[in-house]
């Protein structure tokens, strides 16, 4: 049997840099804010939901779904997200469980899922992985490095689980106050634990 790994993190923690490395290490990575994507793509029984609940405005011209329109609408009114996630997360658990079959029997998958906590499935892992920064942090890259204004930041913040829940849930936890440097040396250490446990 693969060793399912749930890897975890606040937004903007170091959850997806942490992701890329242990995919260079050699781990399967089932990334769930890309099947997240994939299930609203044009077409989707996904998107036509979204738009009847939250109606044409989020939906472009071209028939895309207006990410950040939604966006918008869903972090400013925890009712709203409750309806999106409705809609969105039994196909974005499909998909992973289909993505999870199709990595075969052997190695490390790892479920990349910012939602591993509240969606309830840290238990469902054999290895749960947090990659832990302090809120400071965590808007300072978002306002700093990604331009979101700091009232959009705090509203995704406060959309997730609390430190203290998500980290509550890790078997590892993974501290990304340091250098990048530092963060890949400790993934690193992870993996080298992952693939060989108790060999340290
Ligand atoms: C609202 C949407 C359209 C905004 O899209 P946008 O491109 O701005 O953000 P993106 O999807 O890239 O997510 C960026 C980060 O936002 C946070 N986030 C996304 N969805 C949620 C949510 N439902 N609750 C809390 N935080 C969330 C995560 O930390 C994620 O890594 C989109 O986030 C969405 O469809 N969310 C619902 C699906 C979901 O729960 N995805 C998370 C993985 S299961
Ligand atoms: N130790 C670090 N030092 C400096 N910058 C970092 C460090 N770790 C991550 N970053 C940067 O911080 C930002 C957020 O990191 P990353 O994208 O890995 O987070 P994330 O948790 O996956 O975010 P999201 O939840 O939005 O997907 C990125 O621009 C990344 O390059």
């Amino acid at each position: 049997m693969a060793r399912r790994v749930g890897l975890t993190g606040g937004i903007a923690s170091g959850k997806s840099t942490v992701s890329a490395r242990l995919a260079a290490l050699g781990a399967t990575i089932i990334d769930y804010d890309r099947l997240a994507r994939e299930v609203v793509e044009p077409g989707s029984p996904a998107l036509d939901l979204i738009a009847q609940r939250f109606g044409a405005g989020v939906i472009t011209p071209e028939g895309t779904l207006d990410r950040p329109a939604l966006g918008a609408l869903v972090f400013a009114d925890p009712a709203a997200l409750k309806d999106l996630e409705a809609i969105t997360h039994p196909a974005i658990r499909d998909l992973a469980a289909e993505r999870e079959q199709q990595a075969g029997p052997d190695g490390i998958v790892v479920h990349d899922n910012p939602l591993l906590v509240e969606m309830g499935a840290a238990a469902a892992c054999d290895v749960v992985i947090v990659v832990d920064a302090p809120e400071e942090l965590q808007l300072a890259r978002m306002v700093g490095d990604r331009g979101m204004s700091e009232a959009d930041a705090r509203a995704r913040i406060a959309a997730q689980a609390s430190r203290d829940q998500r980290n509550a849930a890790a078997d590892v936890l993974i501290e990304n106050t340091g250098t990048r440097e530092q963060l890949s040396a400790r993934v690193d250490e992870v993996w080298k634990d992952l693939v060989e446990p108790g060999a340290r």
